[in-house]
């Protein structure tokens, strides 16, 4: 902003000096008696020269400092807009529409954000000064009043250029849907699918779709901009006329022989930089960036007002938990904004050091209950103990910690072998007796052997050296974290679905050490096959929103319940396969 604001003090020495310049040639070429001797006249040019110098430089000092100023300022507003959401220790807050609508505006759109605001700031400000400077030159040296009609009329057509932008962005924020919709297709063309995209045909179907939806969603946008051309025509004319009707009036005085040579030399410029320093765009664009920024502001008490994070209460030691067990009592469950409720009445006991399995068909809440158990949610109606203690007076940050967990959308972090499975416990990272543990329980040791780089190799084919895994790797490298973290001191491990991508041969890999693997923690593994379940120590089935069925495999077998039938639908298709194909069975024997 300093340099902005001698940039155009120097613009303005500029002005002054070459009137002086000018002034003083008649008289230096004259020598006439009283004028400037040559060698003033040479310091004076001396000085014009440097001070002209000086200014030409100050942008693009300006421009290396904007550079490095902007992207510490880009990293400032993104950790400023991601760490308020990232924070809390539930999710609500990710689905509330008010929130996201105020990070939405915190983010800004189309270049009008706070970065965008901001660096317009300078040169707003910029303006201001040569608008104010240049105008107490044309009054000292021609009119007030000329000045102050400029001055006027430069701020009215301003602010009324302004409000034309203004309105044109309102109308691009207000109508986001299509722009978000022709975005996703964007990115599914581009990143997301494109396989998918070239084997189902979609190129055509796609590329229209986009054109269609991005046309739609800027239509309006040039409705609008197509109205306001010819108001912005009329107040560059006027504005036009304002200046032109200045320098008109100084010709006259000088041609009447009521101004100098001097004062002519110096007005003139001075009312073309008077020209030049109506800036609607910048107003408005430091106006949105400013709104932005009281969004950022804003983002964190939004989100500490409507999710009031929990205050732990207890002072029992997080550390240790759960010694006995964690209880879900009479837990019922419905998403914010659904009236359906997923969880009803549940009753729920996992014992510390006891596997537990849990089935239920497609929809049946069981990852629902995982995300509670998590504390990510609480419960609309009843509670879960920790050892008797209420999850929601725990501290969450250390209860989470507490929580070991593969979940089905687990994340595929673009980095090393090393950070994918550390991330477990990134305070243990250092720990290489534990990840070639981990390594050896999880099979990634094989697949490590096999990477270009070994464990540093990076796990995303878009960065250099990278490679990409195969399904069910990813889901081993998932195992993997979740196991360093129960070495690192986990107490609760969770499996939802740890099989779902596994061959054959590391599902019984996986069946034969599960126990193995969850000895000494309370674990709660989900999955839809049967040959992972029925080893657990203790097996619940899930339905109509709470726990119908609760035994071990042989007991529930004996029951004949939802589970026996589930099982023999599994097992029959099972021995079907062997008959026709070969192996399949023997994950279910085992
Ligand atoms: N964020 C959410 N908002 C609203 N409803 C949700 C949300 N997540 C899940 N649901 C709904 O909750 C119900 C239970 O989903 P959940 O993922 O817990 O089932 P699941 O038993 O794990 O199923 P699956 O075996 O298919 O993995 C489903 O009807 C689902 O549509």
């Amino acid at each position: 902003m300093g340099l902005a604001v001698l940039g155009s003090v120097l613009g303005m020495a500029v002005t002054l000096l070459t009137g002086q310049v000018v002034g003083a040639v008649p008289g230096v070429i004259d020598d006439a008696p009283g004028a400037m001797s040559l060698t003033e006249f040479s310091w004076l040019l001396g000085a014009l020269l440097l001070v002209f110098v000086l200014e030409s430089l100050t942008p693009a000092i300006h421009q290396v400092a904007s550079l490095i100023m902007d992207a510490a300022l880009v990293r400032q507003i993104g950790t400023g807009i991601t760490e308020p959401l990232l924070r809390p220790r539930r999710v609500a807050h990710l689905e509330d529409t008010v929130v996201l609508d105020v990070q939405e505006r915190a983010k800004g759109k189309g270049g009008f954000h706070l970065a965008q605001g901001l660096g317009n700031l300078p040169w707003l400000l910029a303006s201001r000064v040569t608008l104010v400077g240049s105008a107490a030159i044309v009054g000292v040296m021609f009119s007030w009043p000329v000045a102050a009609m400029l001055v006027a009329v430069t701020l009215l057509l301003e602010w009324y250029g302004g409000r034309l932008i203004e309105r044109e962005i309102d109308v691009w924020w207000g109508n986001t849907e299509e722009q978000r919709r022709a975005d996703y297709l964007f990115d599914l063309g581009m990143r997301d699918a494109p396989k998918e995209l070239r084997v189902f045909g979609l190129h055509d179907w796609l590329v229209q779709r986009y054109v269609r939806e991005w046309t739609t969603g800027f239509r309006p946008v040039w409705n609008r901009r197509r109205k306001n051309v010819k108001w912005s025509i009329l107040t560059g004319g006027l504005h036009l006329a304002a200046n032109g009707l200045a320098i008109l009036l100084v010709g006259r005085a000088a041609l009447a022989g009521e101004l100098p040579l001097t004062e002519v030399a110096t007005t003139v410029p001075a009312i073309l930089a008077i020209g030049v320093s109506m800036n609607g765009y910048g107003v408005v664009q430091v106006r949105r960036g400013l709104s932005a920024y009281r969004a950022m502001e804003k983002l964190p008490g939004t989100i500490a007002e409507r999710h009031p994070e929990p205050v732990a209460t207890s002072r029992h030691r997080v550390e240790t938990m759960p010694a006995r067990e964690v209880r879900f009592e009479n837990v019922s469950f419905r998403y914010p904004g659904s009236d359906v409720d997923v969880l009803r009445d549940l009753d729920l006991t996992i014992r510390a050091h006891e596997a537990l399995a849990l089935v239920g068909v497609n929809g049946a809440g069981k990852s629902t209950l995982v995300k509670l158990l998590a504390g990510a949610y609480r419960p609309t109606e009843g509670r879960i103990t920790v050892d008797g203690v209420d999850l929601s007076e725990l501290d969450q940050a250390a209860w989470q910690r507490r929580i070991a967990a593969i979940v089905q959308d687990f994340l595929r972090f673009p980095l090393s072998v090393t950070d994918n499975v550390v991330f477990g416990a990134v305070e243990r990272a250092d720990d290489q007796v534990a990840l070639a543990k981990v390594a050896r329980e999880s099979g990634i040791d094989q697949v490590v052997r096999r990477l270009p780089a070994a464990w540093d190799t990076v796990l995303d084919k878009t960065f250099d050296g990278g490679v990409d895994l195969s399904g069910g790797e990813w889901q081993r490298v998932a195992l993997a974290r979740a196991l360093f973290a129960v070495h690192a001191g986990a107490g609760v491990l969770v499996l939802d679905e740890p099989a779902a991508a596994l061959d054959v041969r590391a599902e019984a890999e996986l069946v034969g050490r599960y126990l193995e693997l969850t000895s000494g923690v309370a674990s709660l593994i989900i999955s839809h096959r049967f040959s992972v379940v029925r080893n657990a120590d203790r097996i619940c089935v899930l339905a109509d929103g709470r726990i119908t069925e609760d035994g071990t495999h042989e007991q529930l077998l004996d029951k004949g319940g939802t589970y026996a039938t589930m099982f023999h639908l599994q097992a029959e298709r099972y021995v079907t396969s062997e008959a026709s194909d070969g192996p399949g069975s023997e994950v279910l024997d085992a």
